[in-house]
């Protein structure tokens, strides 16, 4: 195993690093570091981040520079997302990350291996590249996205998949009017789930 030390010169693509809330999810609200990698090969239609599919477009930067920025931000979590960052042997920054005493969370389609440690995992999960098995386990949140009533189907299959603890999460396609009505309706009458929004998206900040 490689020591820290020889793990700061590992370089990742940096679509964007932030500084602003968790928009989504069980952490919502919260204060949080952005780290955006950079490529992606799952392809979602609706995808809201497209400009970072392509990692050769972003400039690499090393598992140093991203931790000294992200440790100066003082957020109360930092929050690898892309892109599919999974792409990325995560284990350098991840590890750095913690090493600075920084609350790691990913924010992962699972769709490749799981690589580093993290005080929180959200998956994804996407019909169109599913998770990788290894992925499955470490999953504390699962946040699937309904834009029509067969994503449901979906969403139930891949609930089975992840520990009887994670936290279950629809949310609403951001593009797809009648997808808030249709997870509305669903969490009612299946109260084993919650309704995540974007409120970032409705708060027009990053
Ligand atoms: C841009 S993705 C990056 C991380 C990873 N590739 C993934 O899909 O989980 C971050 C989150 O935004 C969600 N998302 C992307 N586009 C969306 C949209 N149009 N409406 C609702 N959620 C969306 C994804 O499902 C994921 O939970
Ligand atoms: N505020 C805010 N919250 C987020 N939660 C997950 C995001 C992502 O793009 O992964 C995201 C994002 O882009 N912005
Ligand atoms: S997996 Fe994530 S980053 Fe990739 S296309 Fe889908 S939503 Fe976008
Ligand atoms: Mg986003």
């Amino acid at each position: 195993m490689k020591t820290i030390e020889a793990t700061q010169t590992t370089l990742y693509p940096v679509v964007e690093v932030f500084h602003s809330l968790q928009g989504e999810g069980v952490w919502s609200g919260t204060s949080a570091w952005f780290i955006r990698l950079g490529g992606c090969d799952v392809g979602c239609w609706f995808c809201d981040t497209k400009a970072s599919w392509n990692s050769r477009r972003h400039p690499q930067q090393t598992v140093q520079q991203i931790t000294q920025t992200a440790a100066a931000a003082a957020a109360k979590i930092v929050v690898i997302t892309g892109g599919e960052p999974l792409l990325h042997d995560l284990a350098p920054l991840s590890a750095s990350l913690q090493a600075h005493n920084l609350k790691v969370h990913l924010e992962t389609s699972g769709a490749h291996p799981l690589s580093g440690r993290f005080d929180w995992v959200t998956c994804s999960p996407k019909p169109f590249k599913p998770p990788h098995a290894s992925v499955y386990p470490h999953v504390d949140e699962l946040k699937v996205v309904i834009s029509q009533p067969a994503d449901f189907t979906w969403a139930e299959q891949q609930a089975i998949a992840v520990p009887p603890t994670a936290v279950k999460l629809l949310q609403p396609e951001w593009g797809t009017p009648e997808s808030a009505q249709l997870v509305f309706d669903y969490v009612r009458c299946h109260p084993d789930w919650r309704l995540s929004l974007q409120t970032h998206k409705f708060l027009g900040i990053q």
